[in-house]
């Protein structure tokens, strides 16, 4: 058995976490011989209701779990950690903006930027899952120089296994036999799911889903824009934000980047670097493989001149979404 990692968890005491924390305590993340030491963050005045999260932990009996860290200090959660899970800080409400969450959610991602830059490993894998995903990780690395810009990434997960299970529901196959479909840019409403280069696996033999599909119609409008609305249809169901699913998608990110992609691609939120004409230095979601703990954006795709323009548009928004983020970090 595999010496503990520290895995930090922030909003511990949240939704979210109450579903992650088990996933990454059973095994699911980081492997079945990997134990974990978990490092827990949440707010002071949450304490009380982390306190019973740690409790359940313990009654699990979770062979993997070598201990658990419950703190309000990040510079306590983070402190050697090989691995961070960024997912404390507001969700929105039914009827706000995701826009009013950038100015109250980005000071969370400046402060814990600083306290990773100083106390966590310098190989520690970074996912931020809080909104708005894109810009947080930006601002998180902005504000830990001394940590790769490659090693802080967003969470479009979610919105890559919506993206697949539409698509295997409207073909009529499990969902293992979808793969490579892509998820492009911002973590909202304007991102661009992508089913071009997607693939079905019919009977031994992977066939394009556009082809499988004959609508490109569908796939132009309606699988777009279910995906692109479907955390607000959530919201506006559950009236709470999604929470099982994106823990899922949470353990999903990080398993991939831990262990590989093997033979299919995945979509996250990277530093871009301008590929696919994308603007450069904001936090952008590309289709990626991982080889040993590195991912790479999958390159040589063709652009159609309708993803073009959808590329452009999320493009756009990520470029206001830093302008206005940095321009909060100021003070
Ligand atoms: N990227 C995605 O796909 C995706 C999907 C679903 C939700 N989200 C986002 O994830 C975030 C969390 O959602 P949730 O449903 O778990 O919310 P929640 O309100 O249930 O939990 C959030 C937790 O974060 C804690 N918190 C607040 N400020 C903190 C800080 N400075 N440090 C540490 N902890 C802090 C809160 O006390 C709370 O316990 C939201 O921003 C939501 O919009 C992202
Ligand atoms: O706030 C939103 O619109 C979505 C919340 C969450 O990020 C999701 O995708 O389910």
């Amino acid at each position: 058995m595999a010496a503990p990692i520290k895995v930090a968890v922030t909003g511990a005491a949240g939704q979210i976490a109450y579903s992650l924390l088990y996933q990454i305590a059973s095994g699911a993340v980081f492997g079945p011989n990997q134990p974990v030491y978990l490092h827990l963050l949440d707010i002071a005045p949450m304490m009380g209701v982390l306190n019973g999260v740690v409790m359940e932990l313990a009654d699990c009996a979770l062979p993997l779990l070598a201990g658990v860290l419950p703190t309000a200090n990040p510079e306590e959660a983070f402190k050697d950690v090989a691995a961070a899970f960024l997912v404390g800080s507001m969700p929105r409400k039914e009827g706000m903006e995701r826009k009013d969450l950038l100015s109250a959610n980005v000071r969370i991602f400046k402060e814990q930027g600083q306290a990773l830059d100083k106390v966590a490993r310098k190989d520690v894998k970074i996912l931020v899952v809080g909104n708005p995903a894109n810009t947080n990780a930006l601002i998180c690395s902005k504000y830990a120089p001394s940590i790769p810009r490659e090693n802080f990434t967003a969470m479009t997960r979610l919105d890559h296994n919506r993206a697949q299970a539409q698509l295997a529901d409207k073909l009529g196959v499990p969902v293992r036999d979808v793969k490579n479909v892509i998820i492009w840019g911002n973590h909202s409403s304007t991102q661009f799911p992508d089913a071009s280069n997607a693939l079905v696996n019919v009977g031994g033999i992977n066939k394009p889903v556009p082809a499988a599909v004959n609508d490109d119609e569908y796939l132009k409008t309606t699988f777009v824009t279910t995906v692109q609305k479907r955390g607000a249809a959530v919201i506006a169901a559950r009236k709470m934000s999604s929470a099982l699913s994106a823990a899922k998608a949470a353990s999903d990110h990080m398993r991939d980047w831990f262990l590989g992609t093997g033979d299919r691609w995945v979509s996250m939120g990277v530093i871009s670097d301008g590929s696919y004409g994308t603007p450069r230095d904001v936090v952008f979601s590309f289709p990626v493989t991982v080889t040993n703990g590195k991912w790479k954006i999958v390159e040589g795709l063709t652009i159609s001149d309708f993803a073009r323009e959808m590329l452009d548009i999320t493009g756009k928004e990520l470029a206001e979404e830093k302008r206005d983020a940095l321009e909060v970090c100021k003070d």
